[in-house]
């Protein structure tokens, strides 16, 4: 379960969010949606511990971040796609997070096979495409077992069948319990993943529910931002 609670956050004068509160339940795929610079990488990054909030705390069951006693086991996190060190080895990558965290090795090979990249995990990151890149990122949170995952922009750079590998995923980890929370600006395609969203637009949730709540009257998931937020197609984004 994912709660985060009043969270603002400014940078000097510029606020990138405002009082944004939202919750993850476990056993559904919740989509933080929203455009470039909306706000979402920010929520997310003081989610993780990663970023203090200026107001409001988040909570991954229950307690902050960093206060979790196995953070990796609790959480798995994919933020910028993998950080992977370029030169280094895609399984090499693995094997370091998984030693630093005391996970054991045999999840390495597992994870290699969830996520497809088993034959192309003695190359080096440096030749991985994007959506190699974000597989492996996509591994490395899957490491720990854990049972929320938080994923920024989980498909950007995947070509249709790793989009559609990667729903498939997703909505069966949520299937067996888990807590999955993703975000993304493609909100047609998202909409395809996701049981609940959150939609958020400079700065500040403009809406949130289950999707068929929040996209009732209106053709779809895009349809419905554009009647919230007063922006035209092609608008801004
Ligand atoms: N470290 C920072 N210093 C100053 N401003 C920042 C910083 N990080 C984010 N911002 C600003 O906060 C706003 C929200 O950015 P954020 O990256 O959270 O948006 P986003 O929804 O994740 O968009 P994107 O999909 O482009 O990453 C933007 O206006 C951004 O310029």
């Amino acid at each position: 379960m994912i709660e985060i609670q009043g969270v603002t956050k400014r940078y000097g004068p510029r606020t990138a969010v405002e009082d944004v509160s939202l919750t993850a339940a476990p056993g559904r795929v919740t989509g933080f949606l929203g455009p470039n610079g909306a706000g979402k990488s920010t929520t997310l990054r003081v989610l993780l511990g990663l970023d203090r909030p200026t107001a409001g705390r988040a909570l991954v069951d229950g307690v902050p971040y960093r206060d979790l006693r196995r953070p990796l086991r609790t959480v798995g996190a994919m933020l910028d796609g993998a950080g992977a060190v370029p030169e280094r080895r895609g399984v090499d990558h693995l094997r370091w997070i998984a030693q630093t965290h005391r996970i054991p090795a045999r999840r390495i090979e597992e994870v290699l096979d969830v996520v497809g990249l088993t034959d192309a995990a003695r190359a080096r990151v440096r030749t991985y495409s994007l959506g190699m890149r974000q597989r492996l990122g996509l591994a490395a949170a899957l490491l720990g077992e854990p049972r929320v995952l938080v994923l920024d922009e989980p498909v950007n750079g995947l070509d249709p069948e790793g989009i559609r590998t990667v729903r498939t995923f997703l909505r069966d980890y949520a299937a067996q319990g888990n807590t999955v929370l993703l975000s993304s600006h493609l909100m047609g395609e998202t909409a395809q993943t996701v049981d609940d969203v959150v939609v958020i637009d400079r700065g500040r949730v403009v809406t949130s529910g289950p999707l068929e709540e929040v996209t009732a009257g209106h053709a779809g998931l895009e349809d419905a931002f554009f009647a919230l937020t007063g922006t035209a197609p092609g608008q801004g984004w």
